[in-house]
């Protein structure tokens, strides 16, 4: 039944893992399930009294198995939060290391109690290394990475204690059927964690295509910050906790001068290289909660919560400072770029449109007076 749900689970991630091959993670993922397919045929084998178990290399097989099917695990887990993969020295030790302690404690110096206790150790700590990874990112707020890393640390905590298990049931009256009944518990709880891990990757499968349609619904394609329908309506929702704080909310409309003629003379790509490398300046001079979306062309616009007026105006002229200081480097050399801007208060009970039209007209301003300079509009007309 093992081996059965083992191939089920398998075949399921690899047509997942086939559609979804740019979600990091899954391949490594799909490989630990078809290991544990691997666990699961050779116990079968033993199960079915097959010679080969009692010789050392189905149980060296079965060793490694188990080993890479943790192994991957956690090489899943690792490439799913963005960590970099660990060098192919490790996995490579590590197999090496369960394969010779199988190898050792079954042909050398036969000793059963021996090699569970160091195989489980090193699969039991790769489990609970991978339910660590999970948690340092993001468990709190994502419920996949919660089962999941739940699934995990269970596991690797029970494959740890798993050896004193068995120490403990031989000391007692009726030793046999106690190790045969802790056999197929081990057996039970490791189907169980492998499916709970399985519904953990499916729910992170999702997490990750759900978060991947929200960013190409509202992130621009080219510059990664916001597109014009999310930051009005996150400019929209901070109106309204501006307005029960009574408090004003910086906008500002940046557009980059010229910037017709820079696409002329380099060309359209070294456009969008400037749209990135504006958007990149910018971001390296703003709060981490300040918001940035473009609203078409090279026009972006940002408002800036729990800001003063005279704050405001201190990042708007730092940030055409630092606009006009850091041209973009071009293989050809570099390509000078500046911004006007416009700011405005989005005063309380202000519409947002009201308020980006009011920045406009102040960035408008600001082109006219010459370019390379920041305008800020007193009050609200509307
Ligand atoms: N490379 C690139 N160019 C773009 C993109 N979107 C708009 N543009 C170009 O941006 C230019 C905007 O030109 P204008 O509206 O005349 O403005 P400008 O040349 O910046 O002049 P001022 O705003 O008056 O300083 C046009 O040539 C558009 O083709 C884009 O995504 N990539």
């Amino acid at each position: 039944m093992t081996a059965l749900l083992m191939a089920i689970m398998c075949a399921v991630m690899f047509a997942v893992w086939r559609f979804n091959r740019n979600i990091p993670g899954l391949q490594a993922w799909t490989l630990s399930y078809l290991f544990g397919f691997g666990v699961a045929a050779l116990l079968l084998g033993r199960d079915s009294g097959t010679e080969g178990l009692h010789s050392a290399l189905p149980v060296v097989s079965t060793f490694v198995c188990i080993f890479a099917t943790a192994y991957c695990s956690l090489a899943g887990a690792r490439a799913f939060v963005g960590q970099a993969p660990l060098p192919m020295a490790v996995p490579v030790a590590g197999a090496l290391l369960t394969g010779g302690i199988a190898f050792y404690f079954t042909v050398l110096q036969p000793n059963v109690g021996l090699r569970v206790l160091l195989g489980s150790t090193i699969s039991g700590a790769l489990y609970l290394a991978s339910a660590r990874t999970f948690k340092q990112n993001g468990i709190g707020v994502l419920p996949a990475r919660r089962l999941i890393s739940l699934a995990y640390g269970l596991h690797g905590a029970f494959l740890l204690l798993r050896p004193w298990l068995f120490k403990l049931g031989s000391t007692v009256d009726g030793a046999p059927d106690i190790a045969s009944q802790l056999s197929h518990f081990i057996i039970l709880e490791s189907t169980v964690a492998l499916i709970l891990m399985a519904f953990g990757t499916l729910m992170l499968v999702n997490e990750h295509v759900t978060q991947e349609l929200r960013r190409v619904a509202e992130k621009d394609f080219l510059t990664g910050v916001f597109n014009r329908r999310a930051f009005l309506s996150l400019l929209e929702k901070a109106g309204s906790l501006a307005h029960r704080t009574q408090s004003a909310l910086p906008v500002l409309l940046v557009d980059l001068d010229h910037f017709k003629q820079i696409n002329d003379r380099h060309g359209h790509k070294v456009g969008d290289l400037a749209l990135r490398h504006f958007v990149a300046v910018t971001e390296g001079c703003l709060r981490k909660h300040d918001v940035m979306g473009r609203m078409g062309g090279e026009e972006f616009a940002i408002f800036l919560p729990h800001t003063q007026r005279e704050d405001a105006q201190r990042v708007s002229e730092r940030l055409r400072s630092l606009v006009a200081a850091q041209p973009l480097m071009t293989d050809k050399g570099p390509v000078g770029l500046t911004v006007s801007i416009g700011l405005v208060m989005c005063h309380p009970g202000e519409a947002p449109e009201n308020a980006l039209h009011r920045a406009d007209q102040a960035m408008y301003q600001a082109k006219q007076a010459g370019r390379n300079r920041v305008v800020s509009l007193q009050a609200a007309s509307a």
